[in-house]
């Protein structure tokens, strides 16, 4: 058969699957691997909100990072099966607010399978320009309206212009790292 032939039986195969049943593609890496991979790279933590037509959410996420200066941009990546992706969907408003020290118990909170209610009813919030939450506790909290999404295999990227930033009272942070929380930044 050839190489053409080859690509034709692969394409109709994959578009009669789901994300989910998908096999790795010929050559790749397995999921397990790239994870472990991944598992070596030191991340912020960050609580990714939102409110408007679609509902207030939250959830915890360390796929976070800055686009560029002009104009201000950071994306974030988003599980399509997660609980909040239809409230993501349908607003516009997002805030990023990134944790500090202290905050394990709020990631886990937001990266849990708890009900929405009682992860917001945990902390104290005010309300961004854009209509998003922002978390009164964070390091610093990122104000966004989106203005772009591309999906890529389960996850949906949002591209977030950043209206405005408020810096928390604290200098430290917390980083993801080797499936493990550390605090870095912590003076005394
Ligand atoms: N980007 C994502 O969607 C992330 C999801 N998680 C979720 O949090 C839970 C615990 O994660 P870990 O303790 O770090 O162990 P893990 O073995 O599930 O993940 C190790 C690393 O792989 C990456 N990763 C995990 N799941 C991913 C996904 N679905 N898509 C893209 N990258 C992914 C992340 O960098 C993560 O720190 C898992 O359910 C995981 O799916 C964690 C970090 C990032
Ligand atoms: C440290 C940490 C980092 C995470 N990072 C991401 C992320 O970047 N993108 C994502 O879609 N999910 C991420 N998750 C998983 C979501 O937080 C989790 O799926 C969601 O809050 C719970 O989903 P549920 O509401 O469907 O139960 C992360 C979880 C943890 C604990």
């Amino acid at each position: 058969m050839s190489v053409a032939q080859n690509l034709h039986v692969d394409d109709s195969r994959h578009a009669a699957l789901s994300i989910a049943t998908m096999p790795p593609p010929v050559g790749g890496l397995s999921r397990e691997d790239y994870r472990n991979a991944m598992a070596r790279l030191g991340a912020a933590v960050n609580i990714i909100t939102t409110d408007g037509p679609g509902g207030r959410a939250g959830f915890t996420a360390s796929a976070v990072s800055s686009v560029t200066d002009t104009p201000p941009t950071l994306l974030v990546c988003l599980n399509r099966s997660a609980s909040v992706y239809p409230a993501f969907r349908d607003n516009q408003a997002l805030c990023v607010n990134t944790l500090g020290p202290g905050h394990q118990h709020l990631s886990n909170l937001f990266g849990g399978k708890t009900p929405m209610a009682q992860r917001f009813a945990a902390c104290d919030w005010k309300t961004a320009a854009s209509g998003a939450p922002i978390l009164a506790q964070a390091a610093v909290s990122f104000d966004c309206r989106v203005t772009s999404r591309t999906c890529i295999g389960t996850h949906e990227v949002l591209f977030c212009q950043v209206l405005a930033v408020e810096l928390g009272a604290g200098t430290g942070s917390l980083v993801y790292f080797d499936r493990r929380y550390h605090e870095i930044g912590v003076s005394g």
